[in-house]
């Protein structure tokens, strides 16, 4: 029989028949389909679900509030809270007030002013007298963090997409862009931040149009621009919205100043031609030239934002209390309720047969684990309930592992604090305590045996070496086992040549913020070694190999022999495939040959880093009738593996990074001057009147320190953000010296 297994680059291994589909990291869930298919379906499901379930689902948002580093999606939210009535004040991110944001809750966010994790909350908007309930998810800006914005993503149904009114589409626009797509994510656009000189919201539309690639259409324009913003006019009902009261609270609906009537009918023009675009009703209202009504209008934008082909993009300040209350009133109009997104699993119990799930309160119970966190009162899971009811005392099974678990404690979050409640229906969002479970498990009613997709989780691209000052190992461990449960790009290893414990992730801001958090939390203070590169080490020939492990003198004997063949795979992955005939390696040995494989990829021959793009094919060898068993057949592999790596011209590869540089314009020979020197390979620059934005590929190792270079040449006033692009080849002068380092570290 052929068998391929195929080890991912996220940890797992696939097996699958040779002929057969292999199984990639996203099988099920809502990776970008057509939402025409999904409709169909879900117009089926929707008969099945009660008129009492429907009557709920219609009046539930699921949404995430993503964008850029200090878009303002945390004074964003803040005002959201503070207008459905969820909070009493506003208080500002690095407020005077020193209270800081209500969802930046862990007192390092409110240190840094930035968000760290993603937080929960939910709260109720009336809209003409009915009342919606939100359930809301601020995420990470930056891209050290971005797991957060990952795992969000996955499990919310819509989301507000905050842009900056003066900078515009920025790089993490475009990888929060990329997460929408990735989980199939409709989207309305805020942009914020129209008090702020420089304010162009129209600029910004063109670059989503542009950059994102998603057509795009104000419905609002602005009322008085910078500091004399007063509110909005609605230009699909032609209505001035004027936000006024101490904090924005009231709003005072009026007649168009007759000054902006001009604006408001082109921008309309604009926003209908978009439409007809993405929209067959709206495009025959177009050719027939008459105008649509406004319901035609709303409606069209609905059903287009659903499908994902169309923005809707609305404006304001939140920092202003400007502007905020009409987002509301769009994420109720045009964002999807949970019964108007199809979410899948696959049945494990019927040959992994994709069935899709039914948000209704009659169905057995599925939910989706996509955070874990240690709350103040233990280990806290927020779960997303996709179909069925979830009860306080009654009981759930993991899927993996069938273990059944009673739910003690349901909750619903509100930043850090928490309700509790007896049930949570289906399409919501809610937290238990005691479950001991890892982010991205499903669990059921135990009557189902229901897999969902996991999250996309990126590769670690740096790490650095770290010991306790003290001798409190005990609080280090149980620390370290906390982070990499909490977080799947948080990796912990203990190298055994260097008797040291590596940590790795996303950047070296999300490794310093984990050693902060062991001092502060479990007051621990730790050494660290310099960050370094996660180098990956791969092969760029191929050969054949014929090894034989033996060892038949005195004692229980081993032997084993494969021979067989190493070759480059195209994707960054490794596969090990066998194809012996004759019985000549029994399968049990075989299974031990993969396992050799296993660990052999996850320390390269070279620099002991890890290995990708390598494929091993065993398709002959030699057992012996007494001597030979699983370890002799291990052994054999690492070994074979060892030898036809080095002889398949074998590389390190170094992680290249799209990396972002914004600084006022007057900088911008300093930087591309410091980015040549760099050896970058600038892609592309963008001037405005005042600022300059060049993106270029560098590779992470020449980046270290950047951060200060920065600082210094652009007198602190240049920013920057990085994210990981691909691996390549590193200069050869680099892979010796790294070869020799390594050699001479196994020497000590
Ligand atoms: N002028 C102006 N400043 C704003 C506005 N909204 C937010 N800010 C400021 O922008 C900075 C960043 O705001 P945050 O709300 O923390 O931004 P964020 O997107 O949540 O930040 P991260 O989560 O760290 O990426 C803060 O200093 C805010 O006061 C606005 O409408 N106008």
């Amino acid at each position: 029989m052929f068998v391929r297994r195929v080890v991912s680059s996220y940890g797992g291994v696939v097996t699958k028949m040779f002929d057969s589909p292999i199984r990639r990291s996203f099988t099920c869930g809502r990776i970008s389909k057509s939402y025409e298919e999904d409709s169909v379906v879900l117009s089926e499901i929707s008969k099945s679900i009660s008129s009492a379930d429907t009557e709920s689902l219609v009046r539930m948002r699921n949404i995430g509030i993503s964008a850029h580093i200090d878009s303002g999606k945390t004074t964003f939210t803040e005002r959201v809270l503070f207008y459905t009535g969820r909070i009493n004040s506003i208080h500002e991110v690095r407020g005077r007030d020193k209270v800081g944001a209500t969802m930046d809750s862990m007192e390092l966010e409110r240190e840094k002013g930035i968000t760290i994790q993603s937080a929960a909350t939910y709260c109720n908007w009336q809209k003409e007298d009915k009342n919606y309930h939100f359930n809301l998810i601020d995420t990470p800006g930056h891209i050290d963090f971005t797991i957060e914005v990952e795992r969000a993503l996955r499990v919310l149904d819509g989301a507000v997409l905050v842009v900056c009114a003066v900078a515009g589409v920025q790089s993490q626009t475009v990888t929060v862009d990329r997460q929408m797509r990735r989980y199939d994510i409709p989207r309305i656009t805020f942009i914020n931040k129209m008090d702020r000189m420089g304010a162009d919201p129209f600029k910004a539309i063109d670059q989503i149009n542009s950059k994102l690639k998603i057509p795009a259409a104000a419905i609002q324009v602005p009322i008085g621009n910078e500091k004399d913003l007063k509110g909005v006019v609605n230009i699909i009902d032609r209505l001035a919205l004027y936000n006024e009261g101490n904090q924005g609270e009231t709003l005072r609906v009026s007649d168009i100043p007759p000054e902006l009537k001009n604006l408001v009918e082109e921008k309309r023009k604009i926003l209908i031609e978009t439409l007809a675009d993405v929209d067959d009703e709206i495009a025959e209202c177009f050719i027939e030239e008459v105008d649509p009504t406004v319901e035609q209008i709303k409606n069209a934008i609905r059903r287009s934002t659903i499908s994902r082909k169309f923005t809707p993009v609305l404006m304001g300040s939140a920092l202003a209390n400007t502007g905020i209350q009409p987002v509301l009133d769009a994420v109720v109009d045009y964002l999807p309720n949970p019964a108007e997104v199809l979410n899948t699993g696959l049945d494990i119990s019927n040959n992994e047969m994709k069935v899709n799930l039914v948000p209704s309160s009659k169905e057995p119970f599925v939910g989706l684990a996509f955070k874990l966190e240690e709350g103040k009162y233990g280990q806290l899971t927020y779960l997303r309930v996709y179909q069925g009811k979830l009860k306080k005392g009654g009981y759930i099974s993991n899927v993996k592992d069938g273990k059944k678990i009673k739910v003690a404690r349901l909750v619903r979050m509100h930043a850090d604090d928490m309700e509790d409640v007896d049930s949570i229906g289906a399409g919501e969002i809610c937290a238990t305590f005691g479950i001991d479970c890892a982010s991205g498990d499903t669990f059921t009613d135990g009557s189902l045996k229901y897999a969902m997709s996991s999250m996309y989780v990126p590769d670690a691209v740096v790490s650095l070496s770290i010991s306790p000052k003290t001798k409190d190992v005990a609080n280090f461990s149980k620390a370290m086992n906390r982070f990499q449960k909490e977080d799947p790009t948080f990796r912990v290893k203990f190298d055994s040549e260097s008797k040291e414990t590596i940590i790795s992730g996303m950047g070296e801001l999300h490794l310093e913020i984990y050693v902060e958090r062991m001092k502060r939390e479990y007051n621990v203070e730790c050494s660290t070694g310099r960050p370094q590169v996660s180098y990956r080490e791969s092969i760029q020939g191929s050969s054949s190999f014929d090894y034989t492990h033996k060892k038949q003198s005195g004692g229980a004997g081993q032997f084993a022999r494969v021979i067989g063949e190493m070759t480059a795979e195209t994707q960054p992955r490794n596969v090990f495939e066998t194809k012996v005939v004759g019985g000549r390696i029994s399968e049990k040995f075989l299974q031990a040959c993969a396992r050799g494989f296993e660990e052999a990829c996850e320390k390269g021959p070279l620099i002991g880093h890890r290995v990708i793009g390598v494929n091993m094919l065993i398709n002959d060898g030699a057992t012996h009738v007494v001597d030979s068993n699983e370890m002799s057949f291990k052994t054999a592999t690492q070994a074979a593996f060892k030898q036809a790596f080095q002889n398949s011209n074998p590389v390190i590869l170094e992680p290249i990074m799209n990396t972002a540089v914004t600084a006022p314009a007057e900088f911008q020979g300093s930087i591309i001057s410091l980015l040549n020197k760099l050896q970058a390979i600038i892609q592309d620059t963008e001037n405005s009147a005042e600022e300059f934005t060049v993106t270029a590929d560098c590779s992470l190792n020449e980046l270290f320190g950047f951060a200060s270079s920065l600082r210094a040449v652009t007198q602190g006033k240049g920013e920057f953000s990085m994210e990981f692009k691909e691996y390549q080849p590193c200069p050869p002068q680099l892979q010796r010296q790294l070869i020799e380092e390594h050699n001479k570290k196994g020497k000590k």
